[in-house]
């Protein structure tokens, strides 16, 4: 395992920007960067100042009182998808925890997961969940249109879209003792289509990069990590990188939560045309998602060490 080096830098794109309309300047200067982001560390930076500072409050004291639940209430979360319950009380990692809200945007869905969780309800729960979702399903939106148009995918981004759905997990990785291990969750790629990240002040987040260095990713207040899944390297046949990437809890730093709006594409995934020709050959079949998920998370897919490769690899 290399060093982490703190000479390279994630490349940083700013939502934020007016004149950021398809077809413009701007937006065909941001398409390069994108595309250059995701085939070189399968990640980028999102600046992005859709999403209010009582949101961010909203969402973070929302994680906390969630982890703070006894563990037999937390393992009360099951789900129709495979990976998406309850994770913690790991021996290999024992400072995470994780949980998902299946369906965030939708307000019935958030109100059972709440009700799972508080069964006299908890308002401030379910209305942190739901409002602070709906920004960042914004930029999902902003932010695929842009992936797909640098990759001359663009006529695809509008069925794309209707086929997504969402889960919005949210992490813990609690204060390491003296005898813990440093590594809050090992190198991994996400199993998702695309994972929009977002850390809290306290930083631990590491992008591995083509040659083993390790990128430290700094907690920004107005961005997010654009981080590409498993299921969208398979389905851009390669081209798109899947972001390897950590947490490591640094010593004496207080607990730390992150936010992940993770996406699921439904249906069977066929490469594009325009991602498939003599010099660059199919790389995966067509594959559904959802069974990658329980290949993964069900049928022993973990023991492998690229499990979208193994499942419809050609
Ligand atoms: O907390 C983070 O920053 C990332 C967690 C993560 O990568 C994961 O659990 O998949
Ligand atoms: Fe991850």
């Amino acid at each position: 395992m290399g060093s982490k080096t703190e000479q390279i830098k994630i490349p940083i794109i700013d939502f934020t920007d007016e004149n950021l309309k398809p077809g413009s300047d701007s937006w065909v200067l941001a398409c390069n960067q994108i595309r250059h982001a995701l085939e070189e560390y399968g990640c980028f930076e999102a600046v992005y100042d859709k999403v209010p500072l009582e949101l961010y409050k909203s969402i973070f004291s929302a994680a906390e009182e969630l982890f703070d639940l006894p563990i037999q209430t937390k393992q009360q979360k099951i789900s129709d998808r495979p990976g998406c319950g309850y994770v913690g009380q790991i021996p290999i990692i024992p400072l995470y925890e994780s949980m998902e809200v299946d369906n965030p945007t939708t307000f019935q869905s958030v109100e059972h997961f709440t009700n799972t969780m508080w069964p006299n309800g908890n308002d401030s729960f379910r209305e942190g969940v739901h409002s602070f979702s709906k920004p960042v399903v914004e930029l999902y939106d902003l932010a695929t249109r842009m992936v797909f148009d640098s990759f001359g995918i663009g006529r695809l981004h509008n069925s794309n879209m209707e086929s997504t759905s969402y889960g919005l997990r949210l992490f813990k990785f609690r204060t390491r003792q003296t005898n813990d291990t440093e590594v809050g969750v090992p190198t991994h790629t996400d199993k998702t289509f695309i994972t929009i990240l977002k850390q809290n002040q306290v930083d631990g987040l590491q992008i591995r990069t083509k040659d083993d260095q390790y990128i430290d990713v700094k907690p920004s207040f107005s961005s997010f990590m654009f981080i590409a899944g498993d299921a969208l390297m398979a389905w851009t046949n390669g081209k798109i990188r899947a972001c390897e990437h950590r947490v490591i809890a640094k010593e004496g730093k207080p607990a730390r939560y992150s936010i992940g709006l993770f996406s699921f594409v439904n249906g069977v995934m066929h490469a594009p045309e325009e991602l498939v020709n003599d010099e660059w050959p199919l790389q995966y079949k067509p594959f559904d998602h959802f069974n990658f998920l329980r290949f993964y998370f069900m049928e022993g897919g973990t023991e492998f060490a690229c499990p979208i490769k193994s499942y419809c690899g050609v």
